[in-house]
């Protein structure tokens, strides 16, 4: 960052208003000097922050923004709200499909004063997929929404990582029988290519290693428990060498994640998401974070989703919140000083 170039906050969505986004939101502010939270604003209805404020007792005054440059000002002394109210006071634990509009046009609002250039990135609160789905909105989940709203040909790839970990599933929101029957060879090395340039860019790894893993058991035990290796993977693996990228597999899955094999890769290709997510939230949950691939702007988000089973109780940990803030505010800065070389 230059003189020249006034620091911008991070726009964050409200996500599903009858989950736990605006209490770990609200968490996260009281934590900006310990934690060292990056300055941001919310894009909510500053009424139901208020009401979950005074429910939880969290002291955190409220300051209503008119346009983000005012929260980097505002953050010191209050939580900076974009104000943008609901149709109805949402009930914790109980989402509804007449909030769901405003859940949507939060997170392309917060997209779109990024690509302006008027927020720093974009952070995503939890949604809550099935009652979005249920309203007519037509993505399964912000990544692929994200990719939408990015336009041209973005090949948006979900990554998440945690300090013992990084995971890249190849597949994301579908069933499991559709995630093996849509396996590919060219879908495999997508994820590795956006992968490994976004370790490059983004992690500041000069030279990330991918391993990519295994589908069956055994990685297929030599075509003795499924082609899959042989016919896709071990191709696929072929051509990220051949870009000059340092990949290797396909390694059994049950032995990828051990702590041995974890110290041999900077980020594991998995087959499809539980692959991948099982063990990252195994070994890192609520410290992880969710990071969007292969965006012309920055997305992170919290590891995990709406929690309705604890909404309204003020059990909520801001941590995952909190890291997602600060690695968005560490990639934004990354690039925009690789920008000014
Ligand atoms: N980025 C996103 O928008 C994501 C959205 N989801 C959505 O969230 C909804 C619920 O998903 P689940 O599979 O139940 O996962 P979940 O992460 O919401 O909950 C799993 C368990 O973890 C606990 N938990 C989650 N976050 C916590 C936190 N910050 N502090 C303390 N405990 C926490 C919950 O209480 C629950 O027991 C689904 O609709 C799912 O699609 C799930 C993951 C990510
Ligand atoms: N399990 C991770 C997840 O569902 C997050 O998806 P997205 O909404 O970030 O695409």
């Amino acid at each position: 960052m230059t003189a020249s170039t006034p620091p911008l906050p991070l726009a964050l969505s409200m996500g599903e208003p009858a989950g736990i986004g605006a209490e770990i939101t609200l968490k996260a502010w009281l934590k900006r000097d310990d934690d060292g939270v990056p300055p941001f604003f919310i894009i909510a209805d500053a009424g139901h922050l208020a009401v979950d404020a005074a429910a939880l007792d969290l002291g955190v005054p409220l300051v209503r923004i008119a346009e983000p440059a005012a929260a980097i000002a505002a953050f010191a002394r209050g939580l900076p709200v974009l104000h943008r109210p609901l149709p109805h006071m949402p009930v914790p634990g109980r989402p509804q499909a007449a909030t769901a509009p405003s859940v949507v046009k939060a997170i392309e609002e917060a997209v779109r004063l990024t690509q302006a250039g008027q927020a720093a990135a974009v952070v995503t609160n939890p949604i809550h997929k099935k009652v979005l789905l249920g309203a007519g909105f037509p993505f399964p989940g912000h990544t692929e929404f994200l990719a939408s709203l990015a336009g041209g040909d973005a090949h948006a790839v979900m990554m998440l990582a945690g300090p013992s970990l990084r995971v890249v599933p190849v597949s994301v929101h579908v069933s499991l029988a559709q995630a093996i029957a849509g396996l590919s060879a060219a879908a495999i090395v997508a994820a590795g290519q956006a992968t490994a340039q976004a370790l490059a860019q983004d992690f500041g790894i000069a030279r990330p290693r991918l391993a990519i893993a295994g589908l069956n058991p055994h990685a297929g035990e030599e075509g003795a428990m499924g082609s899959d290796e042989q016919d896709l993977i071990a191709p696929a693996v072929a051509v990220l060498q051949a870009a000059g990228i340092e990949a290797f597999g396909p390694v059994p899955p049950d032995a990828l994640f051990t702590p041995l094999a974890r110290t041999g890769y900077d980020a594991a290709i998995c087959m499809y998401h539980d692959q991948a997510l099982i063990p990252l939230k195994a070994l890192d949950f609520d410290r992880a974070v969710n990071v969007t691939l292969g965006l012309p702007f920055v997305r992170t988000s919290p590891d995990h989703g709406t929690a309705f089973d604890i909404a309204g109780k003020g059990l909520a940990s801001p941590a995952s919140l909190i890291a997602a803030l600060k690695m968005a505010a560490a990639i934004a800065d990354r690039r925009r000083a690789g920008q000014q070389r």
